[in-house]
C-alpha cells in the first residue's frame, strides 16, 4: 500500500522572491516545479548546489514566503526548522526544553539529549555549532511526536554534527515518528544510506526521484543533473 501524500507541489508552481522597490517590483524565480511532486511519510532529501534556492523553497513550503505562481497543498501540521537556533544565548538547553515541553515530552527531550551527548547546562550562546544543532533536532523530534503525520522541513540539520551523532540521528529518523514526513536540506549525501526520495534543483527546475538509480543516492543525484 502506498503512503498518503502529506505535501503536494503542483506542476508549474514557482518559488523565488520579489526584488526592487515597491513600484518597480519584479519576480525573481529561482525554482519551478516542472513535474508535480508528492511526498508522504519518510525521509526526503533536498540536495542542490549553493544558491540554487533550497532555503527559499523550504521557507515557501513552510508558508513564510509566498509562491510566485501556483499553490502548495498539505493537510498536515508543518514544522519548520531553520539552520540556526534562535534563542536567548544565556538560556541553557534544560530551560529551553522546559519552556517547550512538560511531563512525558520533557522526559523524552531529556533522554534524547543524553543519547546525543548534549550538555544541558551550557548556555546556548556557548554551545558549538553541532551542539546547537542537537537542540534543534531534539525540538523537532519531540514536537513531531506530539502530532501524527507532521511535515518537518529542516534546513541543513546535520551540518556541524560529528560522524557518530550523524549516524545516530539518521538511525533515529528511520525508527521513530515514522508517520512524519521529513524534508531535509543537506550537502553530504554520503551520510544517508536510507531515504525515500531525492529532490534537487537543476537549471532552476525542481526534480524528484522516488527511487534510487544505481547503488547510491549520489548516483541518483548525478542522473538528475545530467
Ligand atoms: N528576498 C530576497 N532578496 C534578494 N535575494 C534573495 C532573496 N531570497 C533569496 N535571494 C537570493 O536567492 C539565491 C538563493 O538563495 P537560497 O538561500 O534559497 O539558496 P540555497 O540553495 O539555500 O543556498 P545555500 O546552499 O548556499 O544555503 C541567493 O543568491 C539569495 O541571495
Amino acid at each position: 500500500m502506498t503512503s498518503p501524500a502529506l505535501l503536494h507541489i503542483p506542476e508549474g508552481t514557482r518559488f523565488g522572491y520579489r526584488a526592487g522597490l515597491p513600484w518597480t517590483r519584479q519576480d525573481r524565480c529561482l525554482v519551478e516545479a516542472v513535474q508535480s511532486v508528492s511526498a508522504g511519510p519518510g525521509l526526503h532529501l533536498l540536495v542542490a548546489p549553493n544558491g540554487s534556492g533550497k532555503t527559499t523553497l523550504l521557507r515557501t513550503l513552510a508558508g513564510l514566503s509566498p509562491t510566485l505562481a501556483g499553490q502548495v497543498s498539505t493537510k498536515a501540521q508543518i514544522l519548520y526548522f531553520a539552520d540556526e537556533l534562535r534563542a536567548d544565548p544565556e538560556m541553557k538547553p534544560r530551560t529551553f526544553f522546559r519552556a517547550w515541553f512538560k511531563g512525558d515530552s520533557l522526559a523524552a527531550a531529556e533522554n534524547l539529549a543524553e543519547t546525543l551527548r548534549l550538555d544541558m547546562k551550557c548556555p546556548i550562546g556557548k554551545l558549538s555549532r553541532g551542539n546547537r544543532q542537537k537542540v534543534i533536532l531534539i525540538l523537532a523530534e519531540i514536537k513531531a511526536s506530539l502530532t501524527q503525520g507532521s511535515v518537518l522541513l529542516m534546513d541543513e540539520p546535520l551540518t556541524g554534527l560529528d560522524a557518530e551523532t550523524r549516524e545516530q540521528v539518521t538511525r533515529l529518523w528511520a525508527s521513530t515518528n515514522t508517520s512524519a514526513m521529513r524534508l531535509v536540506i543537506m550537502h553530504e549525501l554520503e551520510c544517508v544510506r536510507q531515504a525515500d526520495s531525492l529532490l534537487t534543483i537543476a537549471g532552476g527546475q525542481l526534480r524528484h526521484a522516488t527511487a534510487r538509480t544505481g547503488d547510491s543516492w549520489m548516483a541518483t543525484y548525478q542522473t538528475l543533473h545530467s
